[in-house]
């Protein structure tokens, strides 16, 4: 997962009433990692789903799960999210008065570690976790919900931290967008330096296969 190009269809935007139809089209697909938002209503202005979901994506999917928690005091849902079957936890920032024990915590539990990054928040407050997180996800909307537009400034953040990578050689995380990606900003975002690609308003809701196959294209034709 650390170099990879992964790409992550958000389930926020799947068809609720049918949701094992869009997750099993966007596995044969050839999705990657499946992004699941997680929402109390209190960190972000929406509620959503429960480690219970995440328990029930489990069980129809091989793909892997990313839980990105909007939750405030994460540290009561480590244990329920890794054991519902995550093999990436993603936390805000702001969400804990205790980051880095939170970080620890779900890499204590063999779970890839994420820090989140929203649009207004600086790689700064992150520096003392940079040489421990496994990934960081930098968001390209303000959190919350599904089909806002792209912020595009945010490239600048993805491309300052491939940099940080590239000139410490104990920074080994992967750099994930979660916001407005779709077959054109994907292309921004592998050029500044992202490699796992959410995606959600963009996939479901219209044919998936297609939708999947084109962000595909598009990093392939970056890459030729
Ligand atoms: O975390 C979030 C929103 O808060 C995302 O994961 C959305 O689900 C992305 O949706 P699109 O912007 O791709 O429609
Ligand atoms: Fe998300």
């Amino acid at each position: 997962m650390a170099n990879q190009t992964l790409i992550a269809p958000s389930i926020l935007s799947a068809d609720r009433l049918n949701l094992q139809r869009d997750i099993q089209a966007a596995d044969a697909a050839g999705a990657d990692l499946f992004h699941i938002d997680l929402m109390d209503g209190v960190f972000v202005p929406n509620l959503t789903f429960g480690p219970d979901f995440i328990k029930s994506i489990n069980q129809i999917t091989q793909v892997p799960l990313d839980a990105h928690l909007m939750v405030s005091t994460p540290e009561n849902y480590l244990d329920s999210v890794v054991a519902a079957g995550a093999d990436l936890i993603n936390v805000h920032v702001e969400s804990t008065k205790h980051i880095y024990r939170v970080v620890q915590r779900i890499q204590e539990l063999n779970v890839r570690a994420g820090v989140v990054l929203n649009p207004g928040t600086s790689i700064a407050s992150i520096e003392p976790l940079l040489h421990i997180v496994d990934n960081i996800l930098v968001m390209t909307v303000n959190p919350g919900f599904g089909g806002q537009v792209f912020i595009a400034e945010m490239m600048d953040k993805v491309s300052q931290l491939a940099k940080l990578r590239t000139a410490h050689s104990d920074y080994t995380y992967s750099i994930e967008v979660d916001g407005g990606v779709n077959e054109q900003t994907i292309k921004l975002c592998q050029q500044a330096g992202a490699n796992i690609f959410v995606a959600g308003s963009y996939v479901f809701g219209h044919d998936i296969t297609q939708r999947i196959n084109n962000l595909k294209q598009a990093l392939i034709n970056e890459n030729s």
